[in-house]
């Protein structure tokens, strides 16, 4: 049985992937890691994510309970995330990471770190949207530079990062299929006078309302016509089983630096 340890385990995603390793016949949740101020340290987990006590005692802290997992599941800040990963890192345990918003020179620490531990690391674990990815390269490869991109995403009142980590790899994608470098050409919000908009340009608009759990569209737009490839995530499961399952996939993988397209075997 491979014991998972959740971070954030109090947070949105981190009560749905208890319940989703509660699901799982061949994983068992290890420990649960709350920030080290909360009224939860001590609680049990299972009874705080509301699928019944589980005899697991969340802690406030990943050191406390170094012994009792073999793969820590992340998704909470960038800056926590790297605490965790280096600590991992030091342990010789694999990481599952979904946190989104982080720096490039964030995202070059967890290569670095990747280096010496396997790493699971994707801005959206659901099968769905790792199917899409695939379709916007083969959109974008075909339509090529007559067609506009554009890609809308919403998300609820509670997300901290815009746009979000699924849209701006979805940017990566068609950006890279087109042969074009996302950070020169990419576009986030319009406002005031503009001017018309640059062909190579891809666009971003970032909605943030209410309890949407994750919606992005990539627009195609020419004369004549437009195509729109569209997700929307109903439930945070969706997320959660898609971790679950990179978990079980990184079992008895060498060190290296994943992601769900490695996971679900998308890649080329
Ligand atoms: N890759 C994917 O498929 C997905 C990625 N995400 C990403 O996952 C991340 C988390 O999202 P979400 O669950 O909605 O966010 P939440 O804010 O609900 O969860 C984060 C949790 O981390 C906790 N936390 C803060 N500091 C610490 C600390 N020092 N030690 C332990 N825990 C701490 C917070 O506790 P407190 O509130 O008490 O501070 C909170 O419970 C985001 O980056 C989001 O974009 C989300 C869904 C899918
Ligand atoms: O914060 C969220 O909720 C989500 N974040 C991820 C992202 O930034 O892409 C994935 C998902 O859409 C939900």
């Amino acid at each position: 049985m491979t014991r998972i340890a959740v971070t954030g385990a109090a947070g949105r995603m981190g009560k749905v992937l208890i319940e989703a390793i509660d699901e799982a016949d061949d994983l068992t949740l290890g420990a649960a890691i709350v920030h080290p101020e909360s009224s939860l340290i001590g609680v049990d987990a299972g009874e705080m994510a509301g699928i019944g006590k589980n005899g697991v005692a969340m802690a406030g802290n990943i050191a406390d309970v170094r012994d009792a997992f073999d793969v820590l599941i992340d998704f909470t800040f960038p800056d926590l995330t790297l605490e965790n990963l280096e600590f991992c890192g030091r342990a010789g345990k694999a990481v599952i990471i979904g946190t989104t918003g982080m720096t490039d020179a964030e995202k070059e620490q967890v290569a670095m770190v990747g280096e010496r531990i396997p790493v699971v690391f994707a801005p959206n674990m659901s099968v769905g949207v790792n199917v899409v990815l695939n379709l916007l390269k083969t959109a974008a490869a075909v339509l090529g530079d007559d067609y506009d991109v554009e890609i809308i995403e919403a998300h609820h009142r509670h997300k901290k990062d815009a746009p979000s980590g699924t849209a701006l790899r979805m940017g990566e994608v068609v950006a890279d299929a087109l042969g074009r470098d996302l950070k020169e050409c990419a576009v986030y919000g319009r406002e005031g006078f503009t001017g018309e908009r640059s062909g190579k340009e891809i666009g971003f608009e970032t909605i943030r309302a209410g309890d949407v759990v994750g919606d992005h569209t990539v627009l195609f737009a020419t004369m004549g016509e437009r195509i729109e490839i569209t997700h929307k995530a109903s439930s945070r499961m969706t997320f959660a089983k898609g971790a679950v399952r990179a978990a079980r996939w990184l079992q008895g993988k060498p060190a290296g630096l994943y992601d769900m397209q490695d996971v679900l075997s998308l890649k080329d």
